[in-house]
């Protein structure tokens, strides 16, 4: 690491010489690849653009120029030459650098990403500012992946972009791919460009951006010398660079997807290294999601699937592979896969729409005024509920409780286990009269043997899991089971009743009355925000209702978490077994 080791600031970089540069580029792939393997994250996107990255840097005079990394998950390169090298072996634990770029972790993170096809409005946003402000000369530059631009966002902004007058250079980093394959004609689009197939309309132009490329983004000289001739020109540019994503590391290049961010593997083979996780006893949720979707799509000609861009995150691929004619992945699109499903349910169809939680937050318009409004049929579901951990406070999905339960028309449930979950999506399609959501969280469920025969489930029910006779716990969702193994060791377990409510909206207000006449107080439990959710929902009626009840709400406090483990996020909220017992022994 002879060059790398000298560089704490792009000041240093630039005074390499540009053959110099090479090197660098090597050490920094190295170096990313070594922290990597062992402390886990986003590595092909970051490997795709090491070249890029020291150019940007060399070429443009960051921070005062402003650069912008859409999505955010590519920028370790970038973190690594603006004076966070000695830091970055903490990327993404608790207390450690976060994994997206960050205002408040370094002044050359211009605008804190982490969900895609924000950066141009932002850039947009600043080039405005710039020549309003009297720095008409100050240069404003994204980076986004061909994947990301083809979100709404991006579109909106280049489509502003195009008469703003406004001086951005957007880098089109074309590799082909997002998470899964890129999908859209957008693609087809960029492939012609990429053959060099002559006569055709060119669509950046068509929006007035002066469009360049397509460029090797490995070839160091060409990019530097791009970047250099683009440097100065005023209005808006689009450079157009081909890389490969998971450059430099064989396994990364062949196997994109699972290498996007792979866990940790071997620095020297690349070959992943199963963990703990792999010892666990349950399937992940996504899999119980996916498989079920695809019994259930079996029995049920008129289910139909759609994914915005995360076929494989939500285990949606097992029904593209079983029933490709019935399964959609839209790309990076969670506005238009909402307002899709509800014009399916418009002619009869059953969309299961899989979206994760804190993205659904894109389309939430489309939920109130197309879905929920009409009263369609969407089933929603919704993985990543719940503290995600090492992705942090973009990546939450922690808000849909309360952004969901004030909409009317919808129902909210969340399964405790991974059979509630089977049940559940089985139920959605059975009863569907109008919108369902069912979240439910990252990672492993608790028991191999989900797959029983499917049940439905009582729409607004709760159930007793435990009598007690003091105070009553409500959970909602999969922390139900941190209640039963605190309530395993609590000083008086006799006082304490479960109930495992599964539907925040509607609540199961025949069992909150008899709950209220019975025991002393409630104590509500979810791995949601506090405000709004679901402790809410109950409070709101025990007071709607003048009961004299107390209740005691637990759940995510009202703050962005950031990142760390799951394990260590819930225990910081109090929300793991010894938190729990620590509460309950206090009422
Ligand atoms: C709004 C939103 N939807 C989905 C995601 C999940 N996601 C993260 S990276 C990614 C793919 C990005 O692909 P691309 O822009 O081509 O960048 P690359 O990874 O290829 O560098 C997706 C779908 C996200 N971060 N934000
Ligand atoms: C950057 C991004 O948004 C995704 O890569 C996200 O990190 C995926 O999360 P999961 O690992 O939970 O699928
Ligand atoms: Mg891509």
């Amino acid at each position: 690491m002879k060059l790398l080791s000298e560089i704490n600031s792009p000041e240093d970089l630039r005074k390499l010489s540009e053959n110099q540069l090479p090197d660098l580029a090597r050490e920094l792939r190295r170096f990313i690849i070594d922290v990597v393997s062992v402390k886990e994250g986003h590595l092909g996107a970051s490997l795709g653009v090491i070249e890029l990255t020291i150019a940007l840097h060399y070429v443009f005079n960051t921070p005062e120029d402003r650069l912008i990394w859409d999505v955010g998950h590519q920028a370790y390169g970038h973190k690594i030459l603006t004076g966070r090298r000695d830091q970055f072996d903490s990327i993404r634990q608790k207390e450690g650098l976060s994994g997206f770029p960050k205002r408040d972790e370094s002044i050359f993170d211009a605008f804190g990403t982490g969900h895609a096809s924000t950066s141009i409005s932002a850039l947009l946003g600043m080039a405005l500012a710039a020549r309003l402000s009297g720095a008409p000369n100050r240069e404003h530059i994204a980076v986004i992946g061909d994947a990301s631009i083809a979100g709404g966002m991006a579109f909106e902004a280049l489509n502003h972009a195009g008469v703003a007058e406004a001086n951005l250079l957007v880098i089109l980093n074309d590799n082909a791919i997002g998470i899964d394959p890129s999908v859209g004609a957008l693609k087809t689009f960029l492939n012609r460009k990429k053959q060099g197939m002559p006569g055709e309309g060119n669509l950046f132009e068509s929006l007035n951006l002066n469009y360049s490329g397509p460029v090797d983004g490995h070839d160091l000289p060409a990019v530097l010398q791009e970047l250099k001739r683009l440097k100065g020109k005023p209005g808006p540019r689009l450079l157009h660079l081909i890389t490969t994503k998971g450059k430099g590391l064989r396994q990364a290049e062949e196997n994109q997807v699972t290498y996007h961010a792979p866990g940790r593997f071997d620095k020297t083979t690349g070959e992943l290294i199963r963990g703990e996780k792999d010892k666990e006893i349950g399937p992940k949720y996504q899999d119980i999601f996916g498989h079920t979707l695809v019994a259930l799509a079996a029995q049920n000609p008129k289910i139909v699937g759609i994914t915005p861009a995360m076929p494989t995150g939500s285990s949606m691929k097992f029904m593209m592979d079983a029933f490709p004619d019935r399964a959609f992945d839209v790309g990076i699109a969670e506005q238009h896969a909402v307002t899709l499903a509800a014009g399916m349910a418009c002619e009869g169809l059953i969309p299961y729409c899989a979206i994760y939680s804190t993205f659904l937050q894109r389309g939430y318009d489309q939920v109130i005024h197309d879905v929920a409004l009409q009263n369609l049929p969407v089933i929603f579901c919704l993985d990543r509920a719940g503290l995600v951990g090492k992705d942090g406070a973009t990546h939450h999905g922690v808000f849909d409780i309360a952004y969901l339960r004030c909409i009317p028309n919808i129902t909210v449930m969340a399964p405790m286990n991974g059979v509630e979950l089977r049940n559940m999506l089985y139920t959605a399609q059975r009863e569907a009269r109008g919108p369902m959501a069912i979240r439910y969280p990252r990672g492993y469920s608790d028991h191999p043997d989900w797959e029983h025969p499917f049940e439905t489930i009582p729409l607004g029910k709760a159930r007793k899991l435990k009598s007690g006779n003091r105070i009553a716990i409500l959970s909602f969702g999969t922390l139900g089971q941190e209640v039963t193994r605190a309530l395993d060791r609590v000083d008086t377990p006799e006082a304490f009743g479960h109930f495992d409510f599964r539907f925040a909206k509607p609540l199961d207000t025949d069992m909150l009355k008899e709950i209220a006449s019975r025991y002393e107080r409630i104590v509500t439990l979810e791995d949601g925000c506090l405000s709004g959710g679901f402790g809410s929902a109950v409070l709101e009626y025990i007071s709607d209702k003048g009961y004299a009840i107390p209740v005691s709400r637990l759940g995510i406090a009202e703050d962005f978490i950031s990142h760390g483990s799951p394990q260590e996020l819930y225990r910081e909220q109090g929300l793991d077994t010894e938190g729990l017992i620590r509460s309950l022994n206090g009422f």
